[in-house]
């Protein structure tokens, strides 16, 4: 399975140090060369991923320290225990109902995916996943393997866009809302599924938002370290109010439901044998929030350290036993920029599956993006190295980058007036 690559021209005048076909080109290039060695020579040690517990009081701490190495963590007591469950069990029984493909369940996988497209609400083109990638900081993000996204955006959307919201309304906006409402199934089996996902998205903006809270408390930290000052009283929550809560009052987070059907029966979807279920990138928004099924993050495996041939280390699935729900958390684009360079946007990819591996695969993936007109810039004083240029959030993040050239340019010119 060869990665199509999409380089749009836009990155160039944006990012100029930063990314350029060539060097994606290479980094895959020397990465597919080390699969390979990582598939033979498979990493005996799974890494156990650190642990952000929201009922801590170190949590900032824990938080601090897990970004700026490993970029994901494990979050537990989240608060989201409940939806979280319910998310996943809904989807297992209704993904797996429609694999079965009775003639009610086919009506179901239309009305969901638009004519078996892959298609959700929020992103603009039937098909993107099938047939495209798009360039990440650290890679292509492209989906094979057969994997089903059912998309979801923000339930709310729809109705502040009929209600004339500018941000919503505007035909720049249109990026991120031509196709603001939400598909749900119809069929009997899937009523259930609507409840439970527009709960887990409530759920989600509720996690993003302390760990929000919790990242301005980790920059000021680390801040007042690198500068040899005290932390002042509150100056966690007034970075958070003043510089972060602005970002993301109307996000443009999408929750992708993903499914791999167990490989036995997998040969019902198309694109069954890619070389990765996920190619190798880090993820554009702010940070992704996933909860996964009875499979865990089986397949998933991270790239540590700076050194792009260091290989891939695949990520314990161990959490899987907990009965708290933990979620997986990684740093995506955008936090990177906003810390600094501190938190550590981490390269990572789903393997193909065995051949005789059981069982289906689900990942229910919020990612979090900041507003489409967000300014990111670092929000820190202290030099993390992370030299590159500010960039209004939409034009890095995932529905920017499968929109139109039309589209691009029609944004761009009115980032341009902003400026
Ligand atoms: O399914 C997973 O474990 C991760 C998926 C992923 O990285 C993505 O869709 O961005
Ligand atoms: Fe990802």
């Amino acid at each position: 399975y060869l990665v199509p690559a999409l380089f749009p021209e836009y990155i160039t005048p944006i990012l100029p140090t930063f990314i350029s076909p060539d060097a994606v080109s290479t980094a895959l290039k020397s990465r597919s060369s080390s699969n390979s060695d990582t598939y033979n020579n498979k990493i005996e040690q799974a890494l156990v991923l650190p642990v952000v517990d929201l009922s801590s009081p170190s949590a900032a701490l824990q938080l601090d320290e897990a970004c700026s190495t490993v970029g994901f963590f494990l979050l537990v007591n989240h608060g989201a225990e409940y939806t979280v469950k319910e998310a996943a069990g809904t989807l297992n029984s209704w993904f797996k109902w429609i694999y079965e493909g009775s003639e009610e369940a086919n009506q179901d996988r239309h009305s969901v995916t638009r004519g078996n497209q892959n298609y959700g609400p929020g992103l603009q083109k039937p098909g993107h996943m099938e047939e495209e990638g798009y360039s990440t900081l650290e890679g292509v993000y492209a989906v094979g393997g057969g994997r089903q996204d059912f998309v979801v955006i923000n339930p709310e959307a729809e109705k502040r866009k009929k209600e004339g919201d500018e941000y919503y309304a505007s035909d720049i906006a249109q990026i991120w809302y031509e196709d603001a409402e939400n598909q749900w199934p119809s069929s009997k089996k899937g009523r259930v599924v609507k409840p439970a996902l527009e709960d887990h998205y409530r759920e989600m903006e509720k996690v993003s938002e302390k760990l929000m809270a919790l990242f301005a408390e980790a920059l000021v930290m680390e801040e007042a370290k690198v500068l040899g000052t005290d932390v002042k009283k509150n100056a966690g929550r007034e970075l958070y109010e003043s510089r972060f809560a602005p970002l993301v009052d109307k996000h443009t987070s999408n929750l992708v439901n993903a499914y791999h059907a167990d490989p036995r029966i997998a040969r019902l979807a198309p694109g069954g044998d890619a070389e990765y279920r996920v190619s190798p990138h880090s993820d554009t928004g702010l940070f992704t929030i996933i909860g996964y099924g009875d499979m865990g993050c089986e397949g998933l495996e991270v790239q540590l350290g700076d050194d792009l041939s260091k290989g891939w280390t695949e990520v314990s699935t161990s959490f899987g036993m907990r009965k708290d729900q933990p979620l997986v958390v990684n740093i995506a684009d955008s936090m990177t920029r906003l810390s600094g360079g501190r938190f550590r946007a981490t390269p990572h990819r789903v393997k193909k599956s065995e051949p005789n591996s059981v069982g289906d695969r689900l990942a229910i993936i919020f990612f979090f993006a900041a507003r489409y007109d967000a300014f990111l810039e670092p929000v820190v004083k202290f030099d993390g190295g992370d030299k590159r240029l500010a960039v209004r959030a939409g034009q890095i993040t995932h529905n920017y980058l499968t929109a139109t050239a039309e589209s691009k340019r029609d944004f761009d010119a009115w980032v341009e007036t902003k400026e």
